[in-house]
């Protein structure tokens, strides 16, 4: 497993500025999308494109196209949701296949209650989104979801992850590539990440 931590100061500046005390939901959930856009556009650097010829004003010139199959977008409920406008305003053509994930506080580990994917999905390149990877439950429920559904080349874009959470995603799933903005510390008693965000999904739907 590949994992890139996103070292651009862009994204250094925006996570540091999601990590303050009483930030307010309007301005999380901005950030979390301008967030969203920047690993996406470190995400599909390696798309491959072919050469087409096209008319254009000036008589025919060639151009660059996609050549790869369709993106299929999975974020993880709720969470996952407040990344998606900034993903798909770098690829605004993708199939959106939405999970619904809730960790179980006192086990930690990871419940399903929602599964709509593209009917296509196992044809496509997977991109899941989530804010936070902490223990590693919802990423490896989801991933298991998504490779029983045939899906085979995914990877997963996250803002925070811990340590703990990409070593069990490595040992179990280890063709998966993540990106991320921050490798945090470690996880407290409660499976939160430190120095982390807190809950995201309560901040970025204002439930806090
Ligand atoms: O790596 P893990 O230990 O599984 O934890 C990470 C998960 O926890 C959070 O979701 P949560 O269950 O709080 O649901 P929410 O998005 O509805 O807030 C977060 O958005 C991840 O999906
Ligand atoms: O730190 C954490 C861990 C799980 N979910 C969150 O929202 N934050
Ligand atoms: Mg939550």
């Amino acid at each position: 497993m590949a994992v890139h931590e996103i070292n651009h100061p862009l994204v250094k500046h925006k996570v540091g500025l999601l990590r303050q005390k009483n930030i307010k939901v309007k301005d999380f959930r901005t950030i979390v999308s301008e967030i969203g856009v920047l690993l996406t556009y470190e995400a599909t650097r390696d798309l491959t494109t072919e050469t087409i010829q096209i008319e254009t004003w000036a008589g025919h010139t060639e151009v660059e196209k996609f050549s790869g199959k369709n993106i299929s977008v999975v974020p993880i409920l709720r969470a996952g949701l407040g990344m998606l406008d900034g993903v798909l305003q770098v690829i605004p053509g993708a199939g959106v296949s939405v999970v619904g994930f809730a960790r179980n506080e006192e086990t930690l580990e990871a419940e399903v209650y929602y599964e709509k994917l593209v009917t296509d999905i196992k044809d496509r390149d997977v991109l899941v989104i989530d804010p936070m990877l902490a223990t590693g439950g919802t990423l490896a429920a989801t991933l298991e979801l998504l490779k029983k559904a045939g899906c085979r080349k995914i990877k997963g874009i996250f803002l925070v992850a811990a340590p703990e959470g990409l070593a069990r995603i490595e040992a179990a799933h280890p063709d998966v590539d993540i990106y991320v903005a921050a490798i945090d510390g470690h996880l407290n008693e409660q499976g939160y990440i430190l120095p982390g965000l807190g809950d995201a999904g309560d901040k970025i739907f204002g439930t806090l």
